[in-house]
């Protein structure tokens, strides 16, 4: 799914009102009764009590109108608050004009702001896409009364006071919904972390925006959900055999982090790997035999931390990092790596402390091959490149950093955030609060190898959505099954194979 600017979608309803042949009155009526569905679906009338809707003088206000008559005449209470304002667009008028007489209206002041018991319904229809700056005035007086009340608020398109893409001044006044309908397409803002606590659960609404529109757009960012992958993991043949899938090759481990080495094997393992054979510390030799059969060992002559590359030339890809430690003779490993998969173009994919090294040796980062695909975590990645003033500048710093060493790079979190090396931005949209807990990022660090080393059917492109997807949604089905606070690595590894079946292409004719 593409993510578009807030221009972007502007043209897009331009778009859509000139291919269906439909006023802009028409498209804001389609759209607000998308809303008014979905509400009257999740709370009966008796259930939402007196919905107040609050209306700004835009289009996002025109909504809230829209709704609040839909809401009427379905047998809602419904009241209505007036933003003062010396013009409103001319389908937010048309709108007010239409609204019914029996539904009370009042114009909000300073010294007017509604009462809202505990519990009431509250829709912020104030601003949406056309936001231009903060809020401020009567605006921001009415929100910061919002932040006192106990109101179940529902923002329409977005909450208020919050830009659709775009960085704002720290002390900006913002609704802090529940919940956030949108039209159609996510907005930038609903996936950055520090916008969580105003966005609430968000959702989307379809309205019929011109597809043709859609899929010429050039955009820089993608929302990865399961139309976006579904298909792009091939098919096994019937006459397959182990050599088609790539034979992997892990360096992961230490004395004490073991865990980590076993946890990215046995995801490796799960994620179709024809062939895995795992270098660790001479600590790790009974441990990965007994707990990953499926693997080969191949043990570093020092028994607490690896010293020695192994030859690279039967194996497509290389996972390195997870529980390795720092050593400096690992980072002559990794040093050495850098070289020889370089020249030999193998796949790379680096995590944990590989990416630690690289941050306090940086020097390093100018040996990485074209197509390496790093998974730090906020903090790792801060290490390779420098602190981020806010989640925009984070994404700067990623956008830069991709395309100047040519890599991918997945910055983790809720909406995990893919670089690639031509610029555009992949947000993911699987997950789960239970991931939050060790042990998941080395299950993707194996995901992600066991992916590019089957790069014979897999773009490095593809390999990193697959892998992020699959880990997401593997864990969220070991949260279903198990609960957030419960589920561990361990059962996300369990779970990939369902996540891979989903993913998997349909049998052709
Ligand atoms: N074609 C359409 O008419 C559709 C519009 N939609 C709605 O339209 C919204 C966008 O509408 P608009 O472009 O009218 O924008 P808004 O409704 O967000 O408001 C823009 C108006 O507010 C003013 N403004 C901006 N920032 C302000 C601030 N900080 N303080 C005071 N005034 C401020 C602007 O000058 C402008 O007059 C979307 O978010 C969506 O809710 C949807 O109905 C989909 C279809
Ligand atoms: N709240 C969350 N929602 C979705 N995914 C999450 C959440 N928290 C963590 N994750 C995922 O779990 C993984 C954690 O990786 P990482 O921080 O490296 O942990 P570890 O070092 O313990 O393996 C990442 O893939 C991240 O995207
Ligand atoms: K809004």
């Amino acid at each position: 799914m593409k993510i578009l600017s807030a221009d972007q979608t502007h043209a897009a309803d331009q778009a859509t009102i000139k291919t269906d042949r439909i006023s802009s009155l028409d498209l804001m009526e389609r759209a607000a009764t998308a809303l008014a569905d979905w509400l009257m679906n999740r709370l009966s009338p008796s259930e939402a009590g007196e919905a107040h809707v609050l209306c700004g003088p835009g289009n996002n206000g025109g909504d809230g109108l829209v709704l609040a008559r839909l809401l009427h005449l379905a047998g809602y209470a419904v009241r209505v608050w007036l933003l003062p304002a010396d013009k409103r667009s001319a389908d937010c008028q048309a709108n007010l004009d239409r609204l019914p007489a029996n539904i009370p209206q009042a114009e909000v002041a300073e010294d007017a702001l509604p009462t809202l018991p505990d519990g009431t319904l509250v829709v912020d229809a104030l601003f949406g896409t056309g936001l231009s700056r903060p809020l401020e005035g009567v605006a921001a007086a009415l929100v910061r009364h919002l932040h006192k009340a106990k109101a179940r608020v529902l923002a329409v398109d977005i909450p208020s006071g919050l830009f659709t893409d775009a960085p704002q001044p720290a002390d900006s006044v913002i609704v802090r919904a529940y919940h956030t309908v949108s039209f159609e397409l996510p907005k930038l803002a609903f996936l950055l972390p520090h916008n969580a606590e105003y966005v609430g659960q968000w959702h989307l609404v379809p309205i019929g925006l011109d597809a043709k529109f859609l899929a010429k757009a050039k955009v820089e960012h993608y929302f990865v959900d399961a139309a976006f992958v579904a298909g792009k993991l091939p098919r096994r043949a019937m006459f397959s055999h182990k050599g088609m899938y790539g034979h992997a090759l892990l360096l992961a481990g230490s004395n004490g982090k073991m865990g980590a080495c076993v946890l990215a094997t046995r995801a490796c393992l799960r994620s179709g790997v024809g062939l895995l054979t795992v270098r660790t510390p001479g600590i790790g030799y009974d441990v990965l035999q007994t707990t990953a059969p499926e693997a080969m060992a191949l043990v570093d002559p020092n028994q607490d931390h690896l010293t020695e590359l192994p030859a690279l030339k039967s194996y497509d890809a290389v996972g390195m990092g997870p529980g390795m430690g720092q050593e400096d003779a690992t980072r002559v490993v990794l040093e050495q790596l850098l070289r020889e998969a370089g020249e030999q173009q193998l796949a790379l994919v680096l995590d944990a402390d590989a990416l630690n090294l690289l941050g306090t040796h940086r020097e390093l980062l100018d040996l990485l091959p074209p197509d390496t695909v790093l998974t730090p975590h906020p903090k790792e990645f801060e290490r390779l490149t420098e602190p981020a003033r806010d989640d925009y500048h984070r994404l700067e710093l990623l956008r830069n950093f991709c395309q100047k060493y040519r890599c991918y790079c997945v910055l983790k979190g809720a909406y995990t955030c893919l670089g690639t090396p031509d610029g555009p931005l992949y947000f993911n949209s699987t997950g789960s609060p239970g991931m939050a807990s060790g042990g998941s990022g080395d299950a993707l660090t194996g995901v992600l190898t066991a992916l590019r080393a089957q790069s014979k059917h897999l773009s490095p492109l593809d390999a990193c959505l697959l892998s992020i997807y699959a880990h997401g949604r593997a864990g969220t089905l070991a949260a279903e099954a198990l609960g957030e606070a419960s589920s561990l690595a361990h059962d996300l590894i369990e779970k990939l194979g369902l996540a891979f079946q989903e993913l998997t292409a349909p049998e052709e004719w």
